[in-house]
């Protein structure tokens, strides 16, 4: 049996009742918070005002691309996603984290698990727990995964299942728009677009993962961290969230380098690009370095609509992006970059080096200067 102490360092652990803390303990508290300014993302905030793109809009393409290359996010409009099924969705995910935690625990991810509920994924990379509580799952096994909360398959239940079923299905649909819109925002012609899809079927393999995230209240938001700096792995993520702010994304200086908080607004969702699509663009469209912070009199939910390869599609640079030029990156799976970001975590000491992201990409650019992994083109590259 763990001691209570050592259970307090796993980060996998839920013996700490967040939502009923009335202070943050040193488990929770982190370490250079307020490195860096916190600037307002609003419209009307010039120069930090987060890239507004309206899907309808006929110059869409090239939002998109000048947004990708310098923020690598933006806030899209005119998705066509109902707003009244993104209430319903929020309210549905609320309804679950407010349920005991012996109801959620029996849907605890296991050890290296993808799915299931707790903490993200990275938590295992830092000393630190999140003031979170998150929950992967994979749309195409929706009902067996929920049942694991409600084994009476009661009302809740489908209540539940029906809605995420519904948003899953609008979410796919924008989905593929998305990528088609992101070629388009590339520069590539119809031809090469048509090209690129018939070789390396993109739209139609891409995965889809959901990861919930809730964020209670928290007496003390200065030393607690919702979400740790990241950038995401896969290609993009749709993201949904409350009306509460929270989001951040990391922007390199001049003037300074800063922390830009994302507005809410009002039906409008948010597209993080990841790693794997600067990998798939060669480096043009960036990966954003983001993290999520919370509040003291309001608690918060996001949800990420994660598309990615799949599991076995080696991704390199596209030779219609790299032209006459040189590929920047190697090719590789998503799990394999998986393993690779771990490494660049437990090599950069996690909570200093990652202060700006980028690491685990570094590790596989190619230099200018040597010949190596010319060759490793895989699948989804040149
Ligand atoms: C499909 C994905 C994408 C994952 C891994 C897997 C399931 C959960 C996702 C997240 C969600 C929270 C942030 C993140 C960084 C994490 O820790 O878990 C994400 C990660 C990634 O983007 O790499
Ligand atoms: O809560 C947020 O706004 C960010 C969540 C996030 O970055 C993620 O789930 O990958
Ligand atoms: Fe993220």
């Amino acid at each position: 049996m763990p001691t209570p102490s050592k259970l307090n360092k796993d980060p996998h652990n839920h013996y700490f009742d967040l939502g009923a803390a009335r202070q943050v303990p040193e488990t929770h508290a982190w370490e250079g918070l307020h490195e860096h300014p916190v600037v307002d993302g609003g419209v009307g905030a010039g120069e930090d005002a987060v890239p507004v793109v309206d899907m309808q809009d006929p110059h869409a393409a090239e939002a998109v691309a000048r947004a990708s290359e310098q923020w690598g996010a933006f806030l899209l409009q005119g998705h066509g996603v109902p707003r009244e099924l993104l209430a319903r969705v929020e309210a549905g995910i609320a309804g679950m984290f407010a349920l005991p935690k012996t109801d959620k625990m029996r849907a605890a991810r296991q050890g290296g698990d993808p799915y299931g509920y707790g903490l993200p994924h990275i938590a295992l990379y830092f000393s630190k727990t999140m003031w979170s509580e998150g929950y992967s799952l994979s749309p195409t096994n929706l009902r067996p995964e929920l049942r694991k909360i409600w084994p009476d398959a009661g009302h809740d239940y489908s209540q539940f299942c029906g809605v995420m079923e519904e948003f899953h299905k609008e979410m796919g649909a924008l989905a593929d728009k998305l990528m088609e819109l992101f070629l388009v925002a590339l520069g590539l012609t119809g031809p090469q677009i048509a090209g690129v899809e018939a070789e390396h079927k993109l739209t139609e393999t891409m995965s889809e993962t959901i990861h919930l995230n809730w964020y209670p209240k928290c007496p003390d938001p200065k030393r607690a961290l919702g979400m740790k700096a990241h950038t995401d792995s896969g290609f993009f993520a749709l993201l949904m969230q409350s009306q509460v702010p929270g989001l951040h994304l990391f922007r390199h200086g001049p003037p300074a380098d800063r922390w830009v908080e994302m507005p809410a607004v009002p039906g409008a969702l948010i597209v993080n690009i990841g790693d794997l699509f600067q990998i798939l663009t060669n480096g043009r469209f960036r990966s954003v370095y983001h993290r999520a912070v919370v509040n003291r009199d309001r608690e918060r939910i996001s949800l990420a609509y994660f598309l990615g390869p799949a599991a076995n599609a080696k991704v390199g640079p596209l030779k219609e992006v790299v032209g006459g030029g040189r590929p920047a990156y190697r090719a590789l799976t998503w799990p394999e970059y998986i393993i690779v970001r771990k490494e660049a975590f437990a090599n950069g000491g996690a909570d200093l080096e990652f202060t700006k992201g980028g690491t685990a990409l570094e590790m596989v650019s190619i230099n200018p200067d040597d010949d190596d992994g010319m060759d490793d083109q895989g699948d989804i590259s040149s």
